[in-house]
């Protein structure tokens, strides 16, 4: 569950945050690493994975939505990725056929950690979802990031539970 507020924290200076792109092949790849097993992606792979997440888009309430919504923080100075995330919008019959958020993949490359970038992402994709009319935004974490999402106004709703192969 989140709260609704719209604070946000300023990239330091040097960084943009911009939808994910083709040409973020590597840095994209190499930023996930800090976050689990990313196995062999190529770059063949990659962008028609780009391709297919920029193709889904629905209509709701008048607006086009998009389903996925990557993003990347770009360290414009040293020319790489330092952060990336995404948000899934998933379209519910529930509450009026309302919309949910799902913030998923969330990576500060190591090298740029501490520096505010997890936080200003986070804000970001929570915006983008409530910019399309998701009534929340959800997401599943480990423990030892509980206090990172609480700083990212977060609060724990519900367990997760799962079933893997
Ligand atoms: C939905 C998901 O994908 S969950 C998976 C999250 N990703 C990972 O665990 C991958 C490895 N870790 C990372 O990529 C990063 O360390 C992240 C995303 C957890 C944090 O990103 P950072 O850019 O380093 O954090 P950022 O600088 O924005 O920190 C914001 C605040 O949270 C605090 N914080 C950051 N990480 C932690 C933590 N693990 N525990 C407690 N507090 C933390 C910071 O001290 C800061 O506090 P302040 O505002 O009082 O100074």
């Amino acid at each position: 569950m989140t709260t609704t507020e719209a604070t946000t924290t300023a990239l330091p200076e040097g960084y943009i945050i911009r939808r994910m792109e083709k040409q973020d092949y590597e840095g994209v790849v190499d930023t996930l690493a800090v976050l689990t097993t990313v196995g062999n992606v190529s770059k063949k792979k990659f962008d028609s994975i780009i391709d297919y997440w920029n193709s889904n888009e629905f209509e709701y309430r008048g607006s086009k939505v998009n389903l996925y919504n990557p993003h990347v923080i770009v360290d414009t100075i040293k020319n790489e990725i330092a952060a990336t995330g995404n948000i899934i919008i998933e379209q519910k019959l529930i509450h009026d056929c309302g919309l949910c958020g799902h913030i998923e993949d969330i990576a500060v490359s190591s090298n740029h950690q501490g520096k505010k970038l997890g936080k200003c992402l986070i804000e970001k994709l929570r915006n983008v979802g409530f910019q399309a009319g998701c009534y929340k935004v959800i997401l599943d974490c480990d423990e030892k990031n509980t206090m990172f999402y609480e700083k990212c106004k977060f609060k724990r709703a519900g367990v997760e539970m799962q079933s893997r192969l």
